[in-house]
């Protein structure tokens, strides 16, 4: 089973929300009180889903603000140097920063991130700042839950998720999830509500979910179904290394398990994971493939030092595919 995009546009994928720095521990295998050196990325969840989808042959553009500063050119030179389109990446003109995330790597699977987040350029981004005529021309928009915690940037993206159903552009809302950024779950809430109801395509771990409908434990069935009665069309939910489904309104449901690997550090899995899944669904390949796809890459991701710089090249992704090792996890 496939999924249908309007194939008469121009970008395949375009992403709106934060373009910031990660700063991965160097020595690693140790808390970050005794990392003294970082290694700089571009970061950010649709910063990363960009660059991956790019690197393996999509067509992106990106939509975000991004300081007036080095950090910022940086981020706008890299982007455009994996072959996105950074015309509607604005500079931010008040003084913001970027954001940034530093990451600790305690063990292959005790990892935490320390964002600094406080005042950051990507959440100024304005209304006035998406441009119809830009989505207008895309497959899909990918949103970020993240643009979602904070105006103007939240105003921003529902705009940009109006605009996209105006102009037969299917929403693939990436729950990412970043409690720190948030000032409660009951916003939370609220607003992935709004843009879960208005999205065709819904990624997230089983934890974004229970974060979007405020609960503990929450069942992919009743999720499903609920959001199956509004907009949705076709929703992943990961269960980290336990796999992940994809669920069909037709009913048809499919699983995917993860693929075994040297696992370095747990972060990268999600945007690894949300690129490769996009880009087998855009170059149309059967929902089930795309999965394995989006599998791979997260493997191939976390057993490397960065998100954005190790995201794969197709071949490598197919390898491993091939290969066909996975992880047994009960269902
Ligand atoms: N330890 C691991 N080894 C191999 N693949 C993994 C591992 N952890 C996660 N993955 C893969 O990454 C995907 C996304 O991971 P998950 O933890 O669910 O997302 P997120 O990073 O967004 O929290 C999983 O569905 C799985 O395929
Ligand atoms: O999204 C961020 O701001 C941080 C990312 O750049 C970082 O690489 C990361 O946490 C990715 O993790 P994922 O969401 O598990 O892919």
């Amino acid at each position: 089973m496939k999924y249908e995009f309007n194939s008469d546009k121009e970008f395949d994928l375009i992403a709106i929300g934060r373009a910031c720095i990660d700063l991965n521990a160097v020595e690693y295998n140790r808390p970050m009180e005794e990392t003294m050196t970082f290694s700089k990325y571009v970061g950010g969840s649709p910063a990363n889903i960009a660059i991956g989808s790019s690197k393996l042959g999509l067509k992106a553009g990106f939509i975000g603000k991004i300081a007036d500063d080095q950090h910022g050119r940086f981020i706008k030179s890299y982007m455009q140097g994996v072959g996105i389109d950074v015309s509607n990446i604005v500079t931010d003109k008040d003084g913001h920063k970027t954001g940034l995330a530093f990451t600790e790597i305690k063990s292959p699977d005790e990892c935490s991130i320390l964002m600094y987040r406080d005042d950051v350029a990507d959440l100024y981004l304005e209304p006035s700042e998406v441009n119809e005529e830009y989505i207008k021309k895309a497959k899909l928009l990918l949103v970020s839950g993240t643009a979602l915690a904070a105006s103007p940037s939240r105003e921003a993206v529902i705009k940009a998720v109006q605009l996209a159903k105006k102009n037969g552009v299917k929403v693939a809302f990436e729950l990412d999830y970043r409690p720190y950024t948030w000032k409660s779950p009951e916003e939370t809430a609220v607003y992935y509500s709004l843009i879960a109801s208005q999205a065709e395509i819904i990624i997230g771990t089983r934890d974004e979910y229970d974060a979007m409908e405020n609960r503990k434990d929450g069942r992919n069935q009743e999720t499903v179904q609920h959001l199956f009665g509004q907009s949705a069309e076709l929703i992943v939910i990961k269960h980290g290394v336990d796999g992940s489904y994809a669920y069909v309104k037709s009913g048809d449901v499919f699983r995917a398990q993860a693929y075994k690997t040297n696992v370095l550090k747990t972060f990268g899995a999600g945007d690894s994971y949300a690129s490769a899944f996009l880009y087998a669904l855009i170059s149309g390949k059967k929902i089930g493939e795309a999965l394995k796809y989006g599998s791979a890459s997260a493997s191939i991701v976390v057993s490397k030092h960065s998100s954005s710089e190790a995201m794969p090249q197709v071949e490598e992704i197919e390898e491993l595919i091939a290969k066909n090792e996975k992880i047994e996890a009960p269902r």
